[in-house]
């Protein structure tokens, strides 16, 4: 269906088809999937927050804030986190995305009290239709996003640091799939952007082990990206710093390179070429690439 979308927006004017790649959802009422109805339902679920801050040095902090249980998820939280993430698709100045928990903690997956209360399948599926709508449309950002792992990343928690781009662990942190614990496997999109982060044979012994990642055996594994020193309370600032290796560019470039990554994850060889071509195209000429111009860039 992804693959459908990207089709037909490649089929359209270069202006209106790099427009349209901010409809990135992938279940709409066409797969029978009705988002104010489910919405309905999570808000009978309140508690926590999901906050965001957004620099002016481009860089954004979406912090998950619930700290009383270990930055659960409750239904409130699910949709506070889809109207944030549609803020971050309007942010035309953001460069970059620190996603963390509130408290030296990550996040325990869902609230419990919430999944109890949506046990059936048909409403767990909407659910997970919900989310993976959400953090596909995370993922698709175009900007560059690392999740800040202190404390424990579990289950739907650790769904969520696979839909970043990157992912850093303090000394002491675990991510861990505890889905398999739950009777359950990964629904929020984590199973297949687990696969294309650390491959099949990784993954089938993350998921069937539930085993307990520490940053050393994340690192190893590839399932992250650095480890940080050991200072919990400058973790937000470490973590900031980190990120600045990949963000320090203007912002139309930094989120154009992001938008060819993303193409050529999502979109067959030919059609990532050409949607490579038109973002080249919106650079090229540009005031960035005129003052490197300007500048006699020398890259020794
Ligand atoms: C797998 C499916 C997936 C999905 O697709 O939706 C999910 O995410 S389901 C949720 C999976 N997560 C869990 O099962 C986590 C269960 N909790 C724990 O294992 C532990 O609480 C902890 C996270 C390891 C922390 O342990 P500890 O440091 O010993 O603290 P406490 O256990 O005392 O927790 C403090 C407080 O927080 C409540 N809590 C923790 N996690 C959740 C949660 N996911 N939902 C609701 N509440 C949670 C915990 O009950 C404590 O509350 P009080 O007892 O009221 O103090």
């Amino acid at each position: 269906m992804a693959t459908c979308i990207w089709r037909r927006l490649l089929l359209q004017p270069v202006k209106c088809r790099l427009a349209c790649q901010r409809v990135k959802s992938i279940y709409n009422g066409t797969h029978g999937f009705d988002e104010n109805e489910i919405k309905e339902k999570l808000r009978h679920f309140p508690g926590g927050s999901i906050d965001l801050s957004k620099g002016n040095d481009g860089i954004g902090v979406l912090t998950l804030n619930n700290p009383v249980h270990k930055n659960a998820f409750t239904g409130t939280m699910m949709i506070e986190l889809q109207d944030r993430v549609k803020e971050l698709e309007d942010w035309t100045e953001g460069r970059g995305l620190v996603v963390r928990g509130a408290k030296n903690t990550f996040c325990s997956g869902s609230d419990l009290n919430t999944v109890k209360a949506m046990c059936s399948s048909e409403e767990g599926m909407k659910m997970c239709m919900f989310m993976q709508n959400t953090l596909t449309r995370l993922k698709r950002l175009p900007l560059i996003s690392v999740a800040l792992v202190q404390g424990k990343a579990l289950g739907g928690a650790a769904e969520l640091t696979t839909a970043c781009d990157f992912r850093l662990m303090t000394p002491g942190s675990e991510i861990c799939f505890v889905q398999k614990h739950m009777g359950l496997v990964p629904g929020w999109g984590g199973g297949a952007r687990l696969v294309q982060i650390v491959g099949g044979q990784q993954s089938l012994k993350l998921l069937s082990g539930a085993l307990r990642m520490d940053p050393v055996k994340a690192l190893n594994a590839g399932l992250i990206d650095d480890i940080l020193p050991p200072d919990e309370d400058r973790a937000l600032e470490e973590a900031q710093h980190w990120l600045s290796q990949y963000t320090k560019a203007p912002a139309e470039v930094i989120r154009s390179l992001k938008k060819v990554v993303i193409a050529g994850r999502e979109l067959p060889l030919e059609e990532a070429l050409k949607s490579e071509k038109d973002i080249f195209g919106t650079l090229w000429g540009g005031p960035a690439n005129l003052q490197a111009l300007a500048r006699g860039a020398k890259h020794k």
